[in-house]
């Protein structure tokens, strides 16, 4: 059997291997995108959007019940049957037809099959059936894998057969109990839906919650999850699980035991280059790959790692724009046209270092992005935190009643730019564009005075904010 050429292969078909296919095939390059399991890949079907769709009934209610008025409309509880329902409407019944109508339509090839390299450029992919088709790339090889969850090395715990994410998003019942491993995103976002659900969940986390981000999201966050009936345990060590009749029993540091139906490990991900081949162009399996800033490995030519495989920030939105600029960087180098890699270019990825925003869907919602109070210090930067209460807000007096949020705004005194901004409360998420704007622009504060926000809105923090400051130019 040939091999056959092409001009780029993509090596996985998520959010981000198809963003990248879509631009190298916009910039002229006929391109094919290998996948094993589903054309949209760990968001569609076990991560973003199936999370979301758990949590989404229970805000909801939340919502309806903070608005007197509303709230006496609301006689019943939350419907997990319909809530489980919901979520498989949202995740088409796990079918890719839709994305693989999408891949058709935008030009790109779609390979089925397991993709491992066997030298530079080149790729063999192994379908379900036995059939091995082998490819070798013209001009560039993207590895889009994405990740894999970090299962922490306690003993007896992988004999227990815990949950991981994929496991927690697409069961179709709550268990009575929940314990849940982990106080990152997948943890506290999971526990958030399962207490919703009418699990009696505990979470353990190692260290604090929401480590990375300001303190008082992940103190708030806390109080939300207790408010809710979960066991929050921080600086807490499972040290070793075992099965005993219908439940998994943890054993933490200081001896005691937690009993649950089932566990969940939401302890972190790494890169999924594990059966990759990639031993076979010196770079090490079963971590991270490292990239520059247009993508591409340091030490070859052809060679990118886009999304979550690199590392740089484990977000759809944020390997989207890391696929834009790859796949465009790929096409202007094929064509022999300048890469445009400066600070903010058209080709790199510069945001993954400066301003990567985030929503935690907990209740309440936590968004944030740029640095936080503590990173800016890190960093040697002369900073001025804003603290403002939400809830003196005319728009959060209106939006619910005893509102509670705050938001952080972290300004940079000796450029006079915000450079981090973190908001807690009901719905938050919506707020979040117009920080990351300002974080990325680089609007000075003086002209943000002129960017007013709508009464009343919960977006007037940002005049409290600059009210707090001070006008430059007013004063004595
Ligand atoms: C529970 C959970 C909730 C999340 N919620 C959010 C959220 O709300 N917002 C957000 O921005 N991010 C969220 N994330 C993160 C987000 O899911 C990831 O950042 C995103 O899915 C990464 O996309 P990717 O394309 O890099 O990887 P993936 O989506 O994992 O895609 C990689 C694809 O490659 C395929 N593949 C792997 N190896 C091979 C091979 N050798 N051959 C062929 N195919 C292969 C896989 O089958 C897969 O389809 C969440 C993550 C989790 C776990
Ligand atoms: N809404 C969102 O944007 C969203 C939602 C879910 C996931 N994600 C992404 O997915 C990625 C993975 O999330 P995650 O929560 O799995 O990882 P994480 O790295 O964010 O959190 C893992 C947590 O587990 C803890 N931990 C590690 N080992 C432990 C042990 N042995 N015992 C107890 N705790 C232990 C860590 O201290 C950490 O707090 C994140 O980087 C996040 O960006 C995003």
């Amino acid at each position: 059997m040939g091999v056959r050429e092409v001009d780029v292969i993509v090596i996985g078909a998520g959010a981000i291997g198809e963003n990248v296919a879509d631009r190298t095939t916009q910039g002229g390059l006929e391109t094919v995108i290998v996948e094993e399991e589903l054309v949209g890949g760990e968001c569609s079907y076990w991560a973003c959007m199936p999370s979301k769709a758990l949590l989404r009934a229970g805000a909801a209610l939340r919502a309806a019940r903070a608005v007197a008025g509303a709230a006496e409309a609301v006689t019943g509880e939350l419907d997990p049957r319909a809530v489980f329902r919901r979520r498989d409407r949202i995740t088409h019944d796990r079918s890719d037809a839709s994305q693989v109508q999408w891949l058709d339509g935008a030009g790109i090839e779609l390979v089925r099959g397991h993709a491992r390299f066997t030298g530079p450029r080149r790729v063999v992919v192994t379908a379900s059936d036995g059939t091995v088709v082998e490819l070798e790339a013209r001009h560039a090889v993207a590895v889009c894998t994405g990740s894999v969850p970090v299962l922490p090395a306690v003993p007896g715990l992988a004999e227990l057969d815990p949950w991981t994410s994929r496991d927690a998003t697409s069961a179709s019942e709550a268990p009575a109990t929940l314990a849940v491993l982990g106080g990152g995103v997948v943890g506290c976002e999971l526990a958030t839906a399962y207490a919703s659900l009418g699990s009696r969940v505990t979470l353990v986390a190692r260290h604090g919650l929401l480590g990375g981000q300001e303190p008082f999201a992940a103190d708030a966050v806390r109080a939300g999850l207790e408010g809710a009936g979960v066991r929050v345990l921080t600086d807490t060590d499972v040290v070793a699980a075992h099965a005993a009749e219908k439940n998994a029993v943890l054993t933490l540091g200081d001896g005691s035991r937690i009993l649950a139906e089932r566990v969940l490990v939401a302890t972190g991900r790494t890169g999924r280059t594990r059966d990759l081949g990639i031993e076979e162009l010196g770079l090490a399996a079963g971590d991270r790959i490292e990239v520059d800033d247009t993508l591409r490995v340091p030490g070859f030519e052809w060679l990118y790692a886009v999304g979550d495989v690199n590392g740089r920030a484990l977000l759809t939105h944020q390997g989207k724009y890391q696929a834009r600029a790859a796949g465009d960087a790929i096409a202007a180098r094929a064509a022999g046209r300048a890469v445009d890699d400066a600070p903010w270019g058209a080709h790199v990825a510069t945001a993954d270092h400066r301003a990567v925003p985030q929503v935690t869907f907990t209740d309440p919602e936590v968004a944030s992005v740029g640095l936080t109070a503590a990173a800016a210090e890190r960093a040697g930067l002369r900073t001025r935190v804003l603290d403002y209460e939400l809830s003196w807000l005319a728009g959060a007096t209106v939006y619910a009643d005893d509102y509670a949020g705050r938001a952080r705004a972290v300004v940079d005194l000796d450029r006079g730019v915000l450079v981090g901004a973190t908001f807690v409360g009901p719905d938050v998420g919506e707020l979040l564009q117009a920080a990351t704007i300002a974080v990325v622009g680089e609007v000075p504060l003086d002209r943000l005075w002129h960017a007013v926000p709508a009464y009343p809105t919960v977006s007037e923090v940002w005049l409290r904010w600059l009210e707090a400051f001070g006008r430059p130019g007013t004063t004595g």
